[in-house]
């Protein structure tokens, strides 16, 4: 590679996925000189290959499902899913891949973008590799920031790596659902995807290693989606070792599982984790161990190492290993720019960190599950409701499958945990994270009027299980 001159900056940030382009552009907006550094695409995953497309497929997806559950309730419907129009709007929603418009708004806020890959070649120093084997060590004044997120995590199957699998990046550009799907992993982008497939008239099989669907929520959430998703058509495994992968032109891929199952299909997509590969980022000269499964951070977002913190070295995202999600890569990038500006401010708290799983039923859920809440020695008690019973449940008959599960420590005596699960429960979410975040002792929300017959007024029921035979407040 031919080596260039060096450059100086304020501030380096590597990697510009949302919550790395949103510290730049907001330390440029503090008249800070910042440069921005991205091998791919200024956005990151999120808008190109995660959340907004795969939440566009899943929502033309519920449109099919909405309109086949018309017959019984409203008239007829005949439905005939077309994928075309779902590409078409993904290619538009992500410019056809094109980052143009947010490089545009990252430079128009003063931002020097450089495309490349950056590592850290010195404790103060990045140095960018651009495709032309060209390279540029920047020098960094007073921070910088690894914001690099993620990429799948593919597992060591023996076969896997000779065959064309897809991850989340193929699934998202097809053109075309494919006649039938291998999906390895029951998380949330196997379940969002392949659910979306499936309505689109894909024969979707889900091969999970572990016991459960959607190993860190609650064990009801599991059983709902084994449930529904079943009911909807697809094939769901759990428990199943695989064992190895073929794949042929003619005859696609072929899954052997430990127990003897045999799954085949014509496309196999692997959703089993993320990773952050480190050791290409240099994290060594910085004090961080290569094969750390996430950057360490103390509670204002500052690199930690053996021997102490690394002064003006910041880490936020997927890459930290608190939460793949972008709104934690969000709050996060707050932290960081409160911290690089030296505005003090609350520090890191992740006791009421949201996720939504956006199957239908949407599972929503905050703060620790009822079993991560005993493990830790909390006072729990738990309450439980089942949405189909509700008012609203009756009300809205076909799609009503859901509930809602409250987890509250008797001790500090507020909720540490809840799950809202069915129609619309990202959105029931919201009360019980807020809930959570705000620890709203039990008592306030015992008092709480919930509005009849919503999906939310649950909220209430579970609270009463939970706290049933207490004195009330
Ligand atoms: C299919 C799918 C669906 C998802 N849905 C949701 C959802 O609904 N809600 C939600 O909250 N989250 C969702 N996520 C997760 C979300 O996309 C990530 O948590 C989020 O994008 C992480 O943001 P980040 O800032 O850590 O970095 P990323 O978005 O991972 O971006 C990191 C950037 O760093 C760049 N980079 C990496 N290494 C280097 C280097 N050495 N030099 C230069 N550049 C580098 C990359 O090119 C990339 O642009 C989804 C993810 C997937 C895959
Ligand atoms: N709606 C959302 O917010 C959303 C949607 C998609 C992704 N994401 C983020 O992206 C991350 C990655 O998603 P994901 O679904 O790839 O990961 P995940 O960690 O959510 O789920 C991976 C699943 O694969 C299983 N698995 C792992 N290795 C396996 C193997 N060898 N064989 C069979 N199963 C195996 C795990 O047990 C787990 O159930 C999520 O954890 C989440 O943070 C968020």
């Amino acid at each position: 590679m031919a080596a260039g001159p060096v450059d100086y900056a304020d501030v380096i940030v590597v990697g510009l996925g949302p919550g790395g382009e949103d510290a730049a552009g907001r330390l440029a907006d503090a008249g800070l000189d910042v440069v921005g550094v991205d091998e791919r695409l200024v956005g990151g995953e999120c808008p190109y290959y995660g959340c907004i497309p795969s939440k566009i497929m899943v929502r033309d997806a519920d449109l099919l499902a909405e309109g086949r559950r018309i017959p019984g309730h409203a008239g007829t419907a005949m439905v005939h899913p077309d994928w075309h129009p779902v590409a078409r709007t993904v290619r538009e929603a992500t410019m056809d891949w094109d980052d143009k418009i947010a490089v545009d708004r990252l430079t128009g806020r003063g931002v020097r973008f450089l495309r490349g890959t950056g590592r850290l070649t010195a404790r103060d120093e990045v140095t960018v590799a651009d495709g032309d084997g060209n390279e540029t060590a920047i020098r960094a004044r007073r921070a910088i920031v690894l914001a690099v997120g993620s990429e799948p995590a593919v597992p060591p199957v023996p076969g896997l790596a000779r065959t064309p699998y897809w991850t989340n990046r193929d699934a998202i550009t097809a053109e075309e659902p494919p006649r039938s799907l291998l999906v390895l992993g029951g998380g949330a982008i196997g379940l969002e995807l392949g659910q979306a497939f499936s309505r689109f008239g894909t024969a979707v099989t889900v091969v999970e290693g572990g016991p459960r669907l959607l190993p860190r929520e609650e064990p009801e959430a599991h059983e709902l989606l084994l449930r529904v998703l079943t009911e909807d058509g697809l094939n769901v495994h759990t428990g199943a070792e695989v064992g190895s992968v073929e794949y042929g032109d003619s005859c696609g891929f072929t899954m052997r599982c430990a127990r003897g199952e045999r799954f085949t299909a014509q496309r196999l997509l692997v959703a089993t984790g993320r990773r952050t590969p480190l050791a290409g980022l240099g994290v060594v000269a910085v004090g961080v161990d290569p094969d750390a499964r996430a950057i360490p951070v103390d509670e204002r977002m500052r690199v930690i190492a053996p021997g102490g913190g690394r002064p003006g070295v910041w880490a936020l995202g997927d890459a930290t290993g608190k939460g793949a999600f972008t709104h934690v890569s969000m709050y996060q990038a707050e932290l960081v720019v409160r911290g690089v500006l030296g505005e003090g401010g609350a520090p890191a708290a992740y006791h009421a960190v949201p996720r939504v799983t956006f199957t239908d039923p949407e599972v929503g859920a905050v703060g620790l599950t009822e079993a991560e809440a005993r493990q830790r020695g909390l006072a729990v008690r738990s309450g439980f409701t089942d949405l189909a019973a509700s008012s609203r449940g009756y009300v809205h008959q076909t799609g009503n499958a859901g509930f809602v599960k409250v987890v509250a420590d008797m001790l500090s005596g507020v909720l540490v945990g809840a799950t809202a699960a069915g129609p619309y429960g990202g959105e029931i979410l919201g009360a019980l994270a807020v809930a959570v975040h705000a620890r709203v002792p039990l008592a306030v929300l015992r008092e709480q009027i919930w509005a009849y017959p919503t999906f939310h007024r649950a909220i209430g029921d579970a609270l009463k299980d939970a706290l049933a035979g207490s004195p009330a407040p």
